[in-house]
């Protein structure tokens, strides 16, 4: 299983970058405006039979998009045709992907649009930041194909992996002092339901739906969501498509379609940096998240511009607060700043709340994050794509603020402290919970919370333990490659002490090999070197510097007194090595202490 292969011009951007010494209040962006972009897609077959007419146009130059009246032939626009107003509509995005005519130069390849979006938001997953990158449009517009696509023409998600892996690799062969830790996560929501899409369904069983909890920390998150640690991009693609093939499933069985369901794979990136010299680490942790939403054409086009809200339950719910939500953020009166002291006294006007997709992608759409919109649109279709294109006119003003998710200098007595913290509070929990227990059910609801909570840090503590030991692999890996290193040093200097290379002997070959090759009268060659004539000394080396004596060659004083040195070096060597040993010692025993806190899986089962 592989995705097609394509070039990045991309880089890994180090821990230890730009971003990454300043101070975390100089880590925000000062904010930035959600990046639109839009693509039209080609005409289907039924389109095509239908004699259906391209209704947009797009200039490469200005990236405008213009939406063109339709004639009187194409009975699929004879609804907009009765409409008081019809005409032309042009809209500039951040990019308009051609991608309706294979034949035109200008066409927008699966690969084009990964270039221009997917990549420059790596970029920024591996500088410490939080991204989002939807796909907006009516059911058939191209919002799969442009997110995961097809095993021939992967989409956004596989080949946003497909860097990932790649760059992590080409990263550890660089130094061995990053450790990268990667999970995994895939949910839908349909219906204000959430389905885990790791977690293969159960034939003849209801669907078993999640809860969503907010933390006060983390934010709103879908609790018991199953998330997958992954190592590999085989690996990565195969729980892709596990979920995918879930998904499918679980629909044809309820009878549901696709296009009203809205999924979100998640990618959790944390690089951890080691600093050798004072057993120090740098953590910076990135969330990726990918959304196909579900076909817009169920929330009407006035109720995505927020002119008219029309709300029931036979619409989709998140779909159609997605628009109003879109609209508040996008609203002037939203970006006015308010008085600190005043916080308390306005009411966020955002209504993040009223469904399920709006609060779990609330940090998405107006937090910590960079996001982009994809708006796909059909080519022939005046209604439904105007109704896109407003709706992604209006996403272009909303702003988020992005900051980099950096720990510094953590050293390893504080994780070890942190860890320990935490073993501390899960039994504190465990007893609370045990309390609430006895107590019965007289509040449940209380009893209930403290559970999550003490679920919640169990894994937290899962998560920080399996950190720890990347972090020691990393160790090793460095202090491996250092030893290799101050092996081969070794080798050499001794080699250089017992066999050393008599220079006249040397020079003497050199002398025969440069006449042979060059001539005497090849002067413009002629080197510092060979002005000093035959049997001039040569210092190209360290070694026969150290033994040669400028009056009569080898210098047995000499030679003892660089003897000397060598070895007082390769005491200096042999310090750094026991050193090294020590530090893998400590490690290793504080993996294995028996005292260690270690209450993951005797007492998960409460
Ligand atoms: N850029 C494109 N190039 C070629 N084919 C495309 C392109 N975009 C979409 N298609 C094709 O159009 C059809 C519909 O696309 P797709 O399934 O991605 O739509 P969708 O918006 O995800 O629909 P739904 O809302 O039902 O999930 C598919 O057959 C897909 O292969």
């Amino acid at each position: 299983m592989s995705v097609a292969s394509f070039r990045s011009s991309a880089s890994t951007p180090s821990l230890r970058s730009r971003d990454g010494l300043l101070p975390a209040h100089l880590r925000a962006d000062n904010g930035a405006n959600v990046r639109v972009v839009v693509r039209v897609r080609a005409f289907l077959p039924r389109e095509i039979k239908r004699g259906a007419e391209c209704l947009i146009s797009m200039d490469p130059r200005t990236q405008r998009t213009t939406l063109h009246v339709p004639n009187d032939t194409d009975p699929a626009n004879a609804r907009s045709k009765s409409r008081k107003v019809i005409e032309e509509k042009s809209f500039t995005f951040d990019n308009s992907f051609w991608s309706h005519d294979r034949d035109d130069p200008q066409y927008a390849t699966q690969e084009d649009v990964y270039n221009s979006l997917g990549e420059e938001f790596l970029d920024h997953n591996f500088e410490g930041y939080h991204t989002c990158i939807f796909a907006y449009g009516q059911t058939g517009s191209g919002k799969s194909y442009t997110m995961m696509g097809t095993p021939d023409q992967p989409g956004l998600i596989p080949r946003t992996c497909e860097d990932l892996f790649q760059r992590i690799e080409a990263a550890q062969s660089e130094t061995p002092n990053i450790s990268y830790h990667v999970r995994a996560s895939y949910f839908e929501v349909y219906n204000e339901h959430v389905r885990d899409l790791l977690v293969p369904a159960v034939p003849n069983q209801p669907p078993y739906y999640l809860k969503i909890r907010e933390s006060p920390t983390e934010g709103p998150y879908v609790k018991d969501l199953t998330e997958v640690p992954v190592r590999s991009l085989n690996e990565i693609l195969r729980y892709m498509q596990a979920g995918d093939a879930n998904r499918t499933v679980a629909s044809t069985k309820m009878n549901d379609t696709s296009s009203r369901s809205h999924a979100v794979f998640t990618i959790m990136l944390k690089q951890i940096h080691h600093d050798m010299e004072t057993d120090e680490t740098t953590e910076r942790s990135s969330r990726i998240r990918l959304v196909d939403l579900a076909g817009s054409e169920r929330a009407k086009a006035t109720e995505a511009t927020g002119t008219r809200l029309r709300e029931g339950s036979n619409i989709n719910k998140s779909l159609t607060t997605l628009g109003r939500v879109i609209a508040a953020l996008a609203d002037p009166k939203h970006h006015h700043h308010r008085p600190s002291g005043n916080r308390g006294l306005r009411r966020d006007v955002v209504p993040y709340r009223d469904s399920i997709l709006t609060w779990l992608l609330k940090d998405s759409l107006g937090g910590n994050s960079k996001t982009a919109m994809i708006a796909c649109i059909a080519p022939s279709d005046y209604e439904e794509t105007l109704s896109t294109l407003r709706y992604a006119d209006q996403a272009k003003r909303i702003r988020t603020r992005a900051v980099v998710n950096q720990e510094d200098h953590v050293s390893a007595a504080q994780r070890d402290a942190q860890l320990s913290a935490m073993a501390d509070e899960i039994r504190r929990l465990q007893l609370s919970v045990g309390e609430s227990r006895r107590r019965e059910a007289r509040d449940a609801q209380e009893a209930e919370d403290r559970l999550d909570e003490y679920q919640a840090q169990v894994s937290k503590m899962q998560r920080l333990m399996e950190e720890q030991k990347l972090v020691a692999e990393s160790k090793i890996r460095s202090l491996q490659t250092e030893n290799e290193a101050l092996r081969l040093h070794l080798k050499l200097a001794l080699d250089s002490i017992k066999n050393p290379i008599p220079e006249v002997a040397a020079a003497a070959a050199e002398q025969v090999g440069g006449d042979a090759e060059g001539g005497a009268d090849d002067k413009e060659n002629v080197g510092p070197a060979d002005e000093e004539g035959e049997g001039g000394s040569r210092r190209d080396s360290p070694v026969d510097e150290a033994y040669f004596d400028e009056d009569d060659g080898y210098s047995s004083e000499v030679y003892e007194e660089k003897a000397n040195d060598v070895q007082d070096y390769m005491h200096e060597l042999l310090k750094d090595l026991s050193l090294f040993r020590r530090k893998i010692g400590d490690d290793k025993d504080r993996f294995l202490d028996e005292s260690w806190p270690q209450p993951l899986a005797s007492e998960i089962n409460v």
